[in-house]
């Protein structure tokens, strides 16, 4: 089997040409240890690209234990970057994830922009003070730091917390990723953002979906679209219309995606 690991801005990922179908998704034992960082290649997930009729390709994710999940938007970025590696596509896509059909385009420096779901208004989280919920393909808590609280986001426990919250019995039995973010003296500076992110069952260097939710949020915190986002792995941005009842639209998280190298098992 052939395999080929990808990253955009830290969140890695071992990808898979299965347009001939050889690959058995059922295979959670397999898929785990292809993306354990001892004894396999090493990723936060496994992506297969696949052939779907009317689309130029499907996206089919896994976390790093093995099991189906939701949308992974550096994932999408990284699968449309496979997809023109391997000559399926040119600049511009239209592909199937598992929320949906997904618009995308490759600029000429690398960048890979993805067009998200449309999403609804953040909503107050079960869990903790001034928190917020909002779900991008992908359910994000987001928790903001106290400009004034102690430890800042550098020092902040965001395995503990996030690990807290994302078992925390208001999210039974789905569970869900958890952002921690600092906001910054200047909205229209980059946002820092920490993920502990739910199937990796820790922190990851970024998140697609997560630094989408944490963009939509931030809107209601002085942030203007397009919104600087940096997580640590790199910088991603967001850019959304508002509607009037609070929902967006046109929502686009543009940043890096590269190819690391292949291999063969
Ligand atoms: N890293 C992803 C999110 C992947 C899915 C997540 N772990 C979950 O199970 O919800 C991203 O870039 O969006």
């Amino acid at each position: 089997m052939q395999f080929h690991k990808y990253q955009g801005t830290g969140n890695d990922f071992v990808m898979i040409d299965d347009r001939a179908r050889g690959f058995d998704e059922t295979d959670q034992p397999l898929i785990a240890r292809l993306c354990d960082r001892r004894f396999g290649i090493g990723a936060d997930g496994l992506i297969l690209l696949r052939n779907k009729p009317d689309f130029d390709f499907e996206m089919v994710y896994f976390n790093a234990d093995g099991r189906p999940s939701s949308m992974c938007g550096n994932g999408g970025r990284c699968t449309v970057a496979f997809a023109k590696y391997l000559g399926l596509i040119g600049d511009q896509t239209r592909f199937l994830a598992i929320d949906g059909p997904h618009d995308a385009r490759v600029e000429p420096d690398g960048t890979v922009r993805l067009k998200m779901i449309d999403v609804n208004a953040p909503i107050e989280a079960e869990v903790g003070e001034e928190d917020v919920f909002l779900h991008t393909g992908s359910p994000h808590h987001i928790h903001f730091l106290d400009p004034a609280e102690s430890p800042s986001l550098a020092e902040f426990d965001v395995y503990g917390t996030g690990h807290d919250i994302r078992y925390d019995q208001a999210y039974d039995p789905a569970g869900t990723n958890v952002n921690f973010v600092e906001i910054p003296a200047d909205p229209a500076h980059a946002w820092p953002v920490r993920t502990y992110e739910r199937g990796v069952e820790n922190e990851t260097l970024s998140c697609g979906t997560g630094v989408t939710a944490v963009a939509l949020a931030a809107s209601q915190r002085g942030a203007v679209s397009p919104v600087r986002l940096q997580t640590m792995g790199g910088e991603l941005q967001v850019s959304f219309d508002q509607q009037a009842d609070g929902s967006f639209t046109n929502v686009w998280l543009s940043g890096p995606a590269t190819r690391v190298f292949g291999g063969e098992l």
